[in-house]
Order: structure tokens, then C-alpha cells, then sequence
């Protein structure tokens, strides 16, 4: 099966109304690979402008609470996001695991809730340096693929984000052959534990200091079918790492 390439834009907490209005600018006057779907994930404040604005792609949120609404002050809902017109959503990233300590069992409530409002999810997954040290990539990956498994049955609107923790805002980014050998063992293991159709269907992006130049050589592996950038997805080379595939 060919799956469509797609490359994410997570914003983190970073810009401002006037940088937001450039990036949307920039990204709309791109000449971009129509055979790559992109999506950007702006702060919350910045989703309804970005929504209105932006021609080039579809909006995420970088997070949400796994309730629907009520008294959790400081956060946004899954709700919400759907309700003024964001697609998708980021859970688990690396940061919310560790910045603020997340677990798999709230991050997996949160996937069900997400896909039960109808938002599609980019699902992050991913060891630190330690587990890569200790051979336990794998076995750490396994255990948050399978905590949503035990949420979920239907992953058609999942992506899941490999983004090995030490790859991300380090410059060290994981070799191709790194990627692939953890992209093939995701996929191994949807096809053992959800479907071989989900496996061949699901889409495995790479995270982890991705940029225009080492983009090309990761995304031509065969497991790899997009990126999650952050730093370089605030420059205008996010154009080129979109466009890479050409
Ligand atoms: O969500 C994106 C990742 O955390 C990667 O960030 P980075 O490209 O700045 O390393």
C-alpha cells in the first residue's frame, strides 16, 4: 500500500501573533509537494488564527486534557479543538512525558478521548538515552504502543511519531538506519498485536532534529513515511523538509 507522506510542524511554545502571521505566510506562498500532507501544531492561542489563515495544510493541537470539560484550569479539550476547527492533535510528545510527567495511562485516555471526538492523533513514542543504553528502545516503545492498545482498537486515525528522546533539540539526530530499524520494529508490532492491514496502513513519522539536511536520506527508508520537526519547523527550511521527497 502507498501511504502519503506527512510531515508535522510542532511549534512548541514559541512565536508571536507577528511570527505566526509570517510562518502562515510563508507556508502559503510555498510551493509545496502536493503529495505531502502537512500539518501544523501552533500554541493554543495561536489555533484559530492559524486556522483562518492557513491554505497549506491542517491544524493540530499540541495537546489536550482526556476530559471534556469542567474544573481543570489551564487546560484546552479535545472538544475545543474540534470546535473551532483544529484536525488533529499531538499526544505524548517527549515533553509532556517528562517536562510534565505524564504516563502512558493518562496519554493513552487521552488518545480514546481525542479519536472519540473525532480528531485524527500524531502519537509519540520513544526511548531516552538511558533505555537506548540499556538495549531497551524497543521494550520502551512496546510498553506506550501498548498502553493505547489497551484504549483503542481502530488506529486508522493515528500516526505514530518515533522521536527518540535524545534526538530532540539536540542536533544528534538518529542515523537513517537508526530510524528504520525502530520504524520496521513499530511496525512489527501493529501487525502483531492490531493487524497486518493497520500495520501496512499506518503511518510512521521520524522526530528528533530533523532539518532540510538530513531529511531526504531518513525519509527515503521504507518505514519511514514522514517526519515530526520542531526547531527547523519555525524556519523557512520547513519548506524544503516538506518538499524533499521530490
Ligand atoms: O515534535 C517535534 C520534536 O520534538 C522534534 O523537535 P526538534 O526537531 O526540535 O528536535
Amino acid at each position: 500500500m502507498t501511504r502519503t507522506f506527512i510531515v508535522g510542524g510542532n511549534w512548541k511554545m514559541n512565536g508571536s501573533q507577528s511570527t505566526v502571521k509570517d510562518l502562515v505566510a510563508m507556508l502559503n506562498n510555498a510551493n509545496l509537494d502536493k503529495n505531502v500532507e502537512v500539518v501544523v501544531a501552533p500554541p493554543s492561542l495561536y489555533i484559530p488564527s492559524v486556522i483562518s489563515t492557513l491554505k497549506a495544510g491542517e491544524v493540530a493541537g499540541q495537546n489536550i486534557y482526556a476530559e471534556s470539560k469542567g474544573a481543570f484550569t489551564g487546560e484546552i479539550s479535545a472538544e475545543m479543538l474540534k470546535d473551532v476547527g483544529a484536525k488533529w492533535v499531538i499526544i505524548g510528545h517527549s515533553e509532556r512525558r517528562h517536562v510534565f510527567k505524564e504516563d502512558d495511562k493518562v496519554i493513552a485516555k487521552k488518545v480514546k478521548h481525542a479519536l472519540d471526538v473525532g480528531l485524527k492523533v500524531i502519537y509519540c513514542v520513544g526511548e531516552t538515552l538511558a533505555d537506548r543504553e540499556g538495549n531497551q528502545t524497543t521494550a520502551v516503545v512496546f510498553s506506550q504502543l501498548q498502553a493505547v492498545a489497551s484504549e483503542i482498537k481502530d488506529w486508522s486515525n493515528v500516526v505514530i511519531a518515533y522521536e527518540p528522546v535524545w534526538a530532540i533539540g539536540t542536533g544528534k539526530v538518529a542515523t537513517p538506519d537508526q530510524a528504520q530499524e525502530v520504524h520496521k520494529e513499530i511496525r512489527e508490532w501493529i501487525k502483531k498485536n492490531v493487524s497486518p492491514q493497520a500495520a501496512d496502513a499506518i503511518r510512521i513519522q521520524y522526530g528528533g532534529s530533523v532539518n532540510s539536511g538530513n531529511c531526504k536520506e531518513i525519509g527515503m527508508k521504507p518505514d519511514v513515511d514522514g517526519f515530526l520537526v520542531g526547531g527547523a519547523s519555525l524556519k523557512p527550511e520547513f519548506v524544503d523538509i516538506v518538499n524533499a521527497q521530490q
